[in-house]
Formats: structure tokens, sequence, C-alpha cells
């Protein structure tokens, strides 16, 4: 079998409650997405990068592993999108994996949910303008993190927001996720804004009031794209 992977690299894991660990980076080529934020356009073409097969993949991040290897971080694009080929290559060889994810695929997630370790769900906006039916996506996002709560995957969600974005957007979505996940107590959501971060030089005073939005309802962490600072790949 065979994937499009944009680029494999190791660097120091920049985002979400896996901050500061050591992973190998695989990004898949091509997103069913297109959120207005994103910072990877270069991963959203489908035929970006090279066509690997599960042995090749392999042979690619064991000449990256170092000694404080912590995991390989399963990113794009939208990795979803090759489901059946990580399922291949994750029965292969069994790594643990962090599965970065928009969440949107979840008969594609039921086929590799049971082989992800840890999860990182990123629950998308209206403002997003990441897709026409907002709803429908959303739906499909707490279909997934239900699917990985149930497989015991250690989980959370994670919410890029804008200094444009309302409070009550975030108080209605983490209710939702609140009412509508098997387990909450499995589930914290990390605020994370949306780089460049000279954003918030003038609006820092709306982290706090998001954070207590979220905070009424699920565990919440503020985090920011540390990798960007660090100015490591
Ligand atoms: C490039 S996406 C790939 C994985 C998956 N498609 C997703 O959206 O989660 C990885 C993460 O980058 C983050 N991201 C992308 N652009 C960003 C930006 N401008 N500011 C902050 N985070 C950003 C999103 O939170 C997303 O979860
Ligand atoms: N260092 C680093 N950490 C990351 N966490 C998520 C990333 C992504 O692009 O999916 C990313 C990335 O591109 N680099
Ligand atoms: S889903 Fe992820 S990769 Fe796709 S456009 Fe959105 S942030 Fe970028
Ligand atoms: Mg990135």
């Amino acid at each position: 079998m065979k994937a499009h992977i944009n680029e494999i690299f190791s660097s120091i894991q920049g985002e979400g409650k896996l901050i500061g660990r050591r992973q190998i980076f695989v990004r898949f080529s091509g997103c069913n997405l297109h959120c207005n934020y994103c910072d990877t356009p270069q991963g959203l073409d489908p035929t970006s990068g090279s066509s690997f097969s599960e042995e090749q993949l392999f042979n690619s991040v064991n000449n990256l592993i170092t000694p404080d290897f912590h995991s390989i971080s399963l990113t794009g694009g939208e990795p979803l999108l090759h489901a059946d080929f990580i399922r291949s290559f994750l029965e292969k060889y069994d790594f643990n994996c962090l599965l970065e994810t928009n969440g949107s695929l979840p008969d594609e997630m039921e086929k590799i949910a049971e082989l992800i370790k840890y999860a990182s769900l990123d629950i998308k906006l209206p403002e997003h303008r990441s897709t026409s039916n907002w709803d429908n996506l959303f739906k499909d996002e707490l279909k997934s993190l239900n699917l990985l709560i149930d497989n015991k995957t250690n989980i959370y969600c994670k919410i890029v927001i804008l200094p444009s974005t309302k409070v009550d957007a975030i108080k209605l979505i983490a209710s939702r996720i609140l009412d509508e996940i098997s387990d909450a107590s499995k589930l914290s959501m990390v605020i994370q804004p949306a780089y460049p971060l000279n954003h918030w030089i003038k609006n820092n005073e709306k982290l706090f009031e998001f954070s207590e939005a979220v905070g009424n309802y699920l565990d919440v962490l503020t985090i920011p794209q540390v990798h960007k600072l660090l100015k490591v790949r």
C-alpha cells in the first residue's frame, strides 16, 4: 500500500498536552477542510511530497530516531484521509503515535482508533470557514471524540481562537461537548491562540475570558504553539 507524505522530520512537539516531547512528524498530504488560519498550506495538496510504502516510511522514521524519541506525530494535511495506510503501518510497526486530526471522518477514525495511543482532535469554529456545513462537521468531530474515548486513547480536543472569536461560541461548543461525549473526565480542551501571537498583545484579557468560559464545562489549558517561539520546525 502507498501514501503521499508531504514531509517527515524530527522536532519538539509544539502544541497541546504533549508539548516538549521529541517526536518524528509524518505529515500526510491532502486535506478535506480549508481552515482560514491554516499554517501548513503546503500540506493541503494531495499530490505534494512523495509516495511511501509502509516499509519505506518505517525506514525513514527509523533513521530519525534519537535517544529522547517519545512518539510519532501523524499529522498533515488530514491524516484520516490515509486511515487504511496508517492501520497497515501500525499493524506492522507498533509505534506509539499522536494522531493530530480534524476529526471530520469518523468512519475513517473507526479503522485506527484502537491503534492510536494519543490523539489531539481539533474542534473547528464556523468562523474558521473550514467547511460550508459546520453543524455536520461538529457532529462528526463528536463521533470521532467518542470513538477515541471508547478506545481508551489518551485524548484532548483543541480549539484555535482568534481575537475575533466570540466567547459565546466557545461556551456553546464546550457545553455541547460535555452533553454529548461519553466521559467528560477523560477530556481536556486546549485553547490554542492563533499564530502570529502579536494578535494577542492588546487582547490578552480575552484569553482569561475564553479559559473561564470553557472551565465551566471541561478541564481547560491555554497553550500557544511553542515550536514557533523556539524557532524549531
Ligand atoms: C496543520 S494541522 C494538521 C492536523 C489536522 N488537519 C488538524 O487540523 O488538526 C495541525 C494543527 O495546526 C494548528 N494550526 C494550524 N494553523 C495554525 C495557526 N495559524 N495558529 C495556531 N494553530 C494553528 C491547528 O490547531 C491544527 O490542529
Ligand atoms: N514542532 C511542531 N509541533 C507541531 N505540532 C503540530 C504540528 C503540525 O503541523 O501538525 C507541529 C509542527 O509542525 N511542528
Ligand atoms: S484541517 Fe488542519 S490541515 Fe486542514 S486546513 Fe484545517 S488546520 Fe490545515
Ligand atoms: Mg505545524
